[in-house]
């Protein structure tokens, strides 16, 4: 059994990876997961320059999930480009670098940036965060999504990916899918957190910012995170691979991504909570699913998703 994939034509040994902004802020953490049994890591959401974030408590880990109201604190774009382009050299991996500008101009910005350079990985455009204070999910505004992906795609030849929030709408999937049909993407990333919702202890809210609102992950989440991998997987193009995100802490959760249509799958929530060994246990629950079954590789169920008659 082998649990390697391919992404836009680069070769990864293995399915599984972080999830941008978890385990994936500096050197340290990165240098954790690009050791574990990962295939590869994605950074966190880089800015032009680096950011503070929002004030602590910012994250909350529950037992059903995860509260988080970060604010996009990173360490700017230089900083993971520099570290990416380095490591890249040595290990001959494919590495995934996410960013997020505030602006339009910001994105083009620091796109042209990485055009320039020679990094050999893919980028993660995130168009999904939905915790920086005035800043609306841009991949719930098609129109204005649809222009920015033009504006890159006029000048950016590496490989590029979207990161995006869960739709929850069929006509939405719909409406999405064509935007995103209209454009060379390497691939497309279901689900970031699900925005803006509410946990509290007591009578209080557990996450300081924004009065207590924030994006949602882990058990909470699975079934809106399988439902729009499998959306996409069923609208988009077949050159553009779908990145499953979202309740993964099991090797059945990551089988039922790739039987949704998944070629990658990430991990937040649960990485946040057990470590980058993470990795090698849902490698291993996955392996004996796998062989249970008799499929020696995921290109053997990946997103044959049986319907009722
Ligand atoms: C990049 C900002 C994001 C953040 C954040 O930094 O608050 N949290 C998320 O759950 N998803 C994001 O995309």
């Amino acid at each position: 059994v082998l649990l390697n994939t391919t992404i836009a034509g680069y070769e990864f040994d293995n399915c599984l990876m972080n999830a941008a902004g978890v385990c994936c802020y500096d050197h340290e953490e990165l240098t954790m997961v690009d050791q574990s049994s990962a295939g590869t890591f994605v950074t966190k959401s880089a800015t032009k320059t680096s950011r503070e974030g929002n004030p602590l408590p910012r994250y909350q880990a529950v037992p059903l999930g995860s509260i988080n109201s970060m604010g996009l604190p990173n360490l700017g774009l230089d900083y993971y480009l520099d570290y990416v382009r380095q490591l890249e050299k040595q290990t001959k991996k494919t590495y995934f670098l996410s960013m997020t500008g505030l602006s339009k101009e910001e994105t083009l910005e620091m796109l042209k940036q990485v055009e320039l350079s020679d990094f050999k990985g893919m980028v993660e455009l995130n168009l999904s965060c939905p915790n920086v204070p005035g800043k609306p999910q841009l991949a719930y505004d098609l129109p204005t999504t649809e222009n920015l992906l033009t504006e890159v795609f006029a000048f950016f030849t590496k490989p590029l990916g979207v990161k995006l929030p869960p739709y929850f709408d069929i006509a939405h999937f719909d409406a999405a899918a064509e935007v995103y049909n209209k454009f060379p993407l390497a691939f497309v990333n279901c689900v970031n957190s699900i925005g803006n919702g509410l946990i509290i202890n007591d009578e209080t809210v557990v996450i300081k910012p924004k009065n207590g609102f924030g994006g949602i992950g882990g058990d909470y989440i699975k079934p809106t995170a399988l439902a729009n991998v499998h959306a996409f997987y069923q609208r988009l193009k077949p050159s553009i691979k779908i990145i499953g995100t979202g309740g993964v802490k099991t090797g059945r959760d990551v089988f039922e991504h790739i039987l949704c249509g998944a070629s990658m799958v990430q991990v937040g929530t649960a990485l946040e909570k057990e470590g980058v060994e993470i990795f090698a246990r849902l490698s291993q629950e996955l392996t004996e699913i796998m062989q249970e079954k008799g499929y020696q590789t995921i290109e053997d169920f990946r997103g044959k998703l049986q319907y009722l008659a």
